[in-house]
């Protein structure tokens, strides 16, 4: 069976559940914080409370693959199930592995996550396009087939992101801004939504110089641990607010391992950015 586009199956999602994302991200230090073990027993069971405390009522789960990666096998086949009950139980999975190659292996990680009948099949997955925006159009070709979506790594959260992502090419447009044209032009004439985004970090500050307007979705880390706020957004997304998907991993996971206690921390962050949304 063909899936819907990522973008409108997101959009719908966004509609009807809010804009959240919650991260799947089984630190070593959240572990201990929960009581368990950092095995894969504990692994296991802190993916299972997120997944059941969440996957029925925000738009999108994020697990970060390299929590589960840490693990070798077992971890990956505890990240397969995670996958598999999130997408059973109605939350689209964006797979935060951040992959990114050349040619025919890039086309191999594409495979990994995007193909109907991977072991991992994803809604959409993180890629990073600093090896050329065209090395990833194996994935790009693939997601277009298969209804899944990606998020490039564009302006990223992190401070060391400028290095790379400010640099000023020779036409004068720096890194970052090339990457949102490429997905501007990749989501051109797409309704309701491209399914290509661009990760846009929260903690950014005033974004007015790039033209956000890709007509797809931005993925916007640094809420909650890494000091940005919902009311940050406005300034951060201006008119490109509707499509930004918020995430927020240790802001919602610290508070665990209660199945209410996480519902009720993520329900606080989703009314926040309500508002916010509403007052825009
Ligand atoms: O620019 C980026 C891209 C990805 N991330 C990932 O998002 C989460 C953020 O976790 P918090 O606990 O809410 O800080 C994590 O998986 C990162 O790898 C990012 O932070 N910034």
């Amino acid at each position: 069976m063909t899936l819907e586009p990522f973008g409108a199956r997101l959009r719908r999602a966004m509609d009807e559940r809010g804009p959240l994302c919650v991260g799947i991200d089984p630190h070593a230090s959240l572990l201990s914080e929960w009581g368990l073990n950092d095995d894969v027993a504990g692994l296991e069971r802190f993916s299972r409370t997120v997944v059941e405390a969440m996957a029925d009522r925000v738009a999108v789960l994020k697990p970060q693959s390299a929590f589960f990666e840490r693990f070798g096998s077992r971890g990956v086949a505890v990240l397969e199930k995670s996958v598999q009950e999130a997408r059973e139980a109605g939350a689209l999975v964006v797979m935060d592995a951040k992959r990114g190659d050349i040619g025919s292996t890039m086309a191999a990680y594409a495979e990994s996550f995007l193909h109907k009948d991977a072991p991992l099949f994803s809604d959409a997955l993180t890629v990073s396009p600093y090896l050329g925006y065209g090395s990833l159009s194996p994935a790009v070709a693939l997601a277009r087939e298969s209804g899944t979506g990606l998020f490039v790594l564009a302006l990223t959260s992190n401070p060391e992101g400028g290095e790379v992502q400010h640099a000023v090419r020779a036409d004068g447009r720096d890194v970052g801004a090339t990457m949102l044209a490429h997905l501007a032009a990749e989501n051109a004439g797409e309704e309701p939504l491209g399914s290509f985004g661009a990760v846009v970090g929260a903690t950014l500050g005033d974004l007015s110089s790039y033209d956000l307007g890709i007509n797809g979705p931005l993925l916007a880390p640094g809420v909650g641990a890494q000091g940005a706020t919902p009311a940050d957004l406005p300034r951060v997304f201006g008119s490109a607010l509707r499509n930004v998907v918020p995430n927020v991993s240790r802001g919602v996971l610290r508070h665990g391992p209660d199945v209410i206690a996480l519902r009720d921390a993520a329900q606080r962050f989703a009314d926040e950015i309500r508002v916010t949304l509403t007052a825009a």
